[in-house]
């Protein structure tokens, strides 16, 4: 493959992220040496993007990770929370927390009965496991095998993780060997995407592949400011080359598809003249498609974490300083089990948060390490252990709008965490099945004293006020420019990801979700990858005008 950078290709993607990098991977098969890739960030290149432990000093950086953070609101005591994405070749593949996590049939089953044909779990399951390379535990007919996404299960035994997963069953939860396979409910340790201690993300797999062999031209430093039109045809794109410095546009001959994420993609559309017409006008942008869902229905998983000081146990806190860190790279190096290749989060749950509810509704997560307040950052001086809880479905929605006309400003995002009550109720009852988890029998062993937030705080309000204070983003916003049926006047794209009243552009990322899943929502984005290629290139053979 010549690898030749031209004017015009069949397929311009957007954003090289869980998405972007598997749709011009998918396209670029069949549509070899014509199909241009453009990123905002630079390539992969550096050692902490492809080391699991890593994570922690890219996500704030703005080298790898768009800066963002949402606007002040009351309901969260005024605090503007980090919410970074991904902005590097790989996009948040390339810097997040490595979970591997399906979610619930019935979410994908519910994408279907608000009116999006084609979505619901039987008909998701095959591009599911299309990505996926299972290695461990599974059941053949709801797993995948062959995909270029490996995913593993935990090689790092640790005896307060066993303690906790244990301790769960004090309450009524018990182990579940597959959380991705028949049923989520339960505890144990995460599957992750990591191989031989190496983070997979779409960069070293699909777009690595597709340049090699499909001749997948990938741009990179080459921010988009616009989607160009004919009428209302997209027929390019401009874009921001920030090595020379300079604006250029390159045009396809059959599609555009914008896979910037939930926040750049509503972004883009605006820019572009698509999204309410009021919106628009505020910043004299000319109107192509009036379309009021662009930026709302913004969704995420709000949580909290409960952090105790431990005894009698070497926790993460410890291993990563000084010799032991040392010792830690060493075995990283020679491919043994180390810190170095774990993933944030090590254990998860799955429970109800009542007996009337048919199926889990709360995500928790463990780890043998603290964090000073609570907040991801630097690491307690001793030995610690953390659990925080999320809801799964939350009825707060937000969203995600211009602040300018320049494409260089990062819009305002409002999440509105915890405005809907059921989401107060809900994140009570995490604070509190986290405090209860980590006093279980089998981890009495290691005298386990509440750090964060302390014995203090006890009741409702006080929870409450704590969660409002200290609660975080878990990275999982989605639903910016949602698909739905045509009589729902909020859908930005219909079930084949067309952008309404716009010929040949399509959105294919978090952004499409109609509803956040019960799970973080990296493996959903790439199913929804896969399945959208399949579409695209159907399509494109069927001669249907997108
Ligand atoms: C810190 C963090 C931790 C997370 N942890 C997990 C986890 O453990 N498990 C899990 O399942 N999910 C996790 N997630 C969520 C998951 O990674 C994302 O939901 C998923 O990657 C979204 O895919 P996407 O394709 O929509 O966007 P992204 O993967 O974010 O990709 C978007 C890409 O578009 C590029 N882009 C944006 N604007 C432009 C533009 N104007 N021009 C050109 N390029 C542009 C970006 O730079 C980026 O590369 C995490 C996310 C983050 C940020």
């Amino acid at each position: 493959m010549k690898n030749k950078k031209k004017r015009k290709y069949d397929y311009i993607v957007v954003g090289s992220g869980a998405a972007g990098g598997i749709v011009s991977c998918r396209l670029s098969e069949q549509h070899p040496d014509s199909v241009c890739l453009l990123e905002a960030g630079s390539s992969n290149w550096h050692p902490y993007l492809n080391i699991p432990a890593g994570f922690i000093k890219v996500i704030f950086k703005p080298g790898f990770a768009w800066q963002f953070s949402t606007e002040a609101n009351a309901l969260t005591l005024d605090r503007n929370i980090p919410i970074p994405q991904g902005r590097v070749l790989g996009g948040s593949t390339s810097i997040n927390g490595l979970v591997y996590n399906r979610g619930l049939k019935s979410d994908y089953d519910n994408w279907s009965a608000l009116g999006n044909e084609g979505w619901d779990y039987k008909s998701v399951l095959p591009y599911f496991n299309k990505c996926e390379r299972r290695i461990g535990h599974a059941k053949n007919e709801t797993r995948g095998f062959d995909g270029l996404i490996s995913v593993t299960d935990s090689n790092w035994p640790d005896a307060v993780c066993d303690a906790f997963i244990e301790g769960a069953s004090e309450f009524g939860i018990s182990k579940n060997p597959d959380y991705n396979g028949t049923s989520q409910e339960g505890v144990g340790y995460f599957q992750r995407t990591i191989f031989s201690g190496k983070r997979v993300s779409t960069a070293n797999t699909y777009i690595k592949r597709a340049k090699k062999q499909f001749g997948l031209i990938v741009m990179t430093h080459s921010q988009v400011t616009k989607v160009l039109f004919d009428g209302n045809r997209a027929i390019g794109v401009e874009f921001f080359n920030s090595k020379s410095g300079s604006i250029e546009n390159i045009y396809a001959n059959k599609e555009v598809i914008l896979s910037a994420g939930a926040i750049n993609t509503p972004k883009i559309l605006n820019l572009s003249g698509i999204g309410g017409i009021k919106d628009l006008e505020k910043f004299n942008i000319t109107p192509v498609a009036d379309l009021p869902g662009v930026g709302k229905n913004l969704k995420d998983h709000y949580s909290i974490r409960i952090s105790n000081k431990i005894e009698n146990a070497v926790t993460i806190n410890e291993r990563a300083k000084g010799p032991r860190l040392a010792l830690e790279v060493l075995k990283w190096i020679v491919k043994k089990p180390s810190i170095l290749s774990l993933s944030p989060s090590v254990v998860h749950i799955f429970c109800r948060s009542n007996k009337e509810v048919q199926e889990p509704d709360l995500q928790g997560v463990f780890s043998p390490a603290s964090y000073r307040n609570g907040y991801v950052g630097v690491l307690d001086k001793y030995p610690g252990m953390t659990c925080g809880f999320w809801q799964h479905r939350p009825k707060s929605t937000g969203e995600v709008k211009l602040v300018s006309d320049d494409p260089f400003d990062a819009p305002a995002v409002q999440p509105n965490y915890l405005q809907h009550e059921e989401d107060q109720e809900k994140i009570i009852l995490c604070a509190k099945l986290a405090r209860k988890m980590m006093s279980s029998d089998a981890l009495a062993p290691y005298n386990p004293t509440e750090t964060f937030p302390g014995s203090k705080c006890q009741t409702d309000q006080q929870i409450l006020d704590f969660c409002r204070r200290y609660g975080v983003s878990s990275y999982h916003l989605c639903g910016t420019a949602k698909m739905g049926p045509s009589n729902d006047s909020m859908a930005v794209v219909d079930s084949r990801l067309r952008v309404k009243g716009i010929t040949s552009l399509r959105i294919v990322d978090a952004s499409v979700m109609p509803d956040i899943p019960s799970a973080n929502i990296c493996a959903a984005t790439m199913m929804i990858a896969e399945k959208a290629s399949d579409m695209i290139l159907e399509d494109s053979k069927r001669k249907i005008t997108v």
